[in-house]
């Protein structure tokens, strides 16, 4: 079947990172010249490249690793919404929103415009709409936006109230093409063991 969607930011050495984080790097390190026959490509990256979901590891020292979520919920149907470049993101901005039974929830902000740039500030997911979240049934938060805490956050509040309530977070999207509605998504992680987050290839196609 067709018609499916990249939502994903193409991973180069020129994309932006966290302050301070690990460039990511593609390298060839052994060419056809050397090897007789092959190029073999060596990545380095840190796990919060692009668009990534967080493994409760990343701020919680005895949190679930990457291989120990629950896969199926990086596939399946998911609904985006548009909250224009909110200050932030609470209840009253998702008010009039129906969320009864939505699992999966992509939020677009198009707060992050130039996604060459690393952004200086960003709406952060307000602490207490965890819980709102979770009585809805959503289980998965997705984001056009690099974190869900203020990007000078060190508390993580936001991290630490989705994940009390059993809501994984994917972040760094490109959603700025997508209209509301129903969709099916895939974004899997990389089965990694020790993982504190994965980069993921992020699709989605509209429900008929
Ligand atoms: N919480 C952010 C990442 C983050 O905080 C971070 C990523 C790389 C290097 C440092 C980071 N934060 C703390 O200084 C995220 O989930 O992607
Ligand atoms: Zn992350
Ligand atoms: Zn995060």
């Amino acid at each position: 079947m067709e018609n499916w969607i990249d939502i994903s930011q193409v991973l180069h050495d020129k994309i932006p990172v966290w302050p301070g984080d690990t460039p990511f790097e593609y390298q060839v390190s052994w060419g056809m010249e050397k090897s007789g026959s092959v190029n073999v490509g060596q990545v380095t990256m840190s796990t919060h490249t692009g668009t990534h979901i967080d493994a409760p590891f990343h701020f919680e020292s005895d949190g679930k690793k990457v291989i120990d979520l629950d896969f199926q919920l990086y596939i399946g149907v998911a609904l985006v919404i548009h909250v224009d470049k909110p200050a932030s993101i609470g209840l009253k901005e998702l008010e009039g929103i129906n969320l009864s039974g939505v699992k999966r929830l992509l939020i677009r902000t198009d707060a992050w415009q130039d996604k060459t740039a690393f952004p200086e500030s960003i709406p952060h997911i307000e602490p207490e709409l965890a819980a709102y979240l979770s009585e809805q049934g959503v289980q998965l938060l997705g984001l056009d936006l690099p974190s869900v805490d203020p990007l000078d956050s060190k508390e993580l509040n936001a991290h630490h109230e989705l994940n009390n309530h059993g809501i994984h977070i994917l972040e760094g999207l490109v959603l700025n093409q997508i209209e509301p509605g129903d969709y099916e998504l895939a974004a899997l992680p990389l089965p990694l063991e020790q993982g504190d987050g994965s980069p993921v290839r992020a699709v989605i196609r509209k429900m008929k």
